[in-house]
C-alpha cells in the first residue's frame, strides 16, 4: 500500500515546507483542494518540480468540464487528478480522456455519494478511471460518532482498485491495508503534527 501525504495548507510556501519534511516518507505528494484554489495551477508545477521523483495528486474535485480541468492539471504536471464521482456521467468520461491524452491517471473521489456509494464506485470504475478515493471529507468527519470504518467497508464490497481518505491515523492504518487500498491518504494526521517528518515516518513504518 503507497502512503499520499494531503498537503492540506493554504499557501504554496507552507505545501513546499511540508512536501520537504514528508517526502522521503511518502509516494505521493498531494495538493489539497484549497491549495490549488488559494495559488492557483502553477502550484501544482511548483511541487513537481521540487520532487520531480514523487507522484504528484491534484485534488481537483472536479463537478464539471471534466476534460478541460483535468486537462489544466496535468498540462500543469499532474500525475494524478480528482474527478467527483458524483458528476454528470459525462465529465467524468471527460476527466478520463484527459487523462489517456496526457498517458496519466484520473481518480474518482467518491466524497458525497450517499447513496449505494457501492454501486456508483462500479459504474465510474467501468468509465476508465484508475481508481476511486473512497472518502470522508474534513466536514463528515467533524460529525459525532463519525468512524472511518464504513470506508472500509464499501472499499471491501466494492471489488475495485481504491484508496482511502477520511482522517487516517496511526491507529487507523493496519485497519486500512487490510482492507485492501492500495492507497492510503493522510492529512491531518501528518499536517496538525507537532512533527510532520515524524508523524508520516510513523505512518509509513506501519505500513506492512
Ligand atoms: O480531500 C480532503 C478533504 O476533502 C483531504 O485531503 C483528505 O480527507 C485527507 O485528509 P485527512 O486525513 O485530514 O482526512
Amino acid at each position: 500500500m503507497k502512503l499520499q501525504v494531503a498537503l492540506d495548507v493554504a499557501t504554496l510556501e507552507d505545501a513546499l515546507t511540508l512536501a520537504r519534511q514528508t517526502a522521503d516518507y511518502v509516494d505521493i505528494l498531494e495538493l489539497g483542494t484549497p491549495l490549488i484554489k488559494a495559488e492557483g495551477l502553477d502550484a501544482i508545477k511548483a511541487i513537481k518540480a521540487a520532487h520531480p521523483d514523487k507522484l504528484v495528486f491534484a485534488d481537483m474535485k472536479t463537478a464539471d468540464a471534466g476534460e478541460l480541468e483535468a486537462d489544466l492539471a496535468f498540462a500543469a504536471g499532474a500525475d494524478l487528478v480528482t474527478v467527483m464521482g458524483a458528476a454528470d456521467d459525462d465529465t467524468v468520461r471527460g476527466a478520463v480522456a484527459a487523462g489517456r491524452k496526457h498517458g496519466k491517471d484520473v481518480v474518482a473521489d467518491m466524497i458525497t455519494v450517499v447513496a449505494d456509494r457501492v454501486a456508483r464506485i462500479r459504474e465510474v470504475s467501468k468509465m476508465g478511471v484508475s481508481f476511486v478515493e473512497i472518502h470522508a471529507g474534513l466536514d463528515e468527519q467533524a460529525k459525532p460518532g463519525y468512524t472511518i470504518q464504513t470506508l472500509l467497508d464499501d472499499g471491501r464490497q466494492a471489488g475495485v482498485p481504491f484508496s482511502i481518505a477520511g482522517g487516517i491515523k496511526a491507529e487507523s492504518i493496519a485497519a486500512v491495508q487490510d482492507s485492501g487500498a492500495t492507497v492510503a491518504v493522510a492529512g491531518g494526521a501528518i499536517y496538525s503534527a507537532k512533527d510532520p517528518a515524524a508523524a508520516a515516518k510513523n505512518l509509513k513504518s506501519l505500513i506492512r
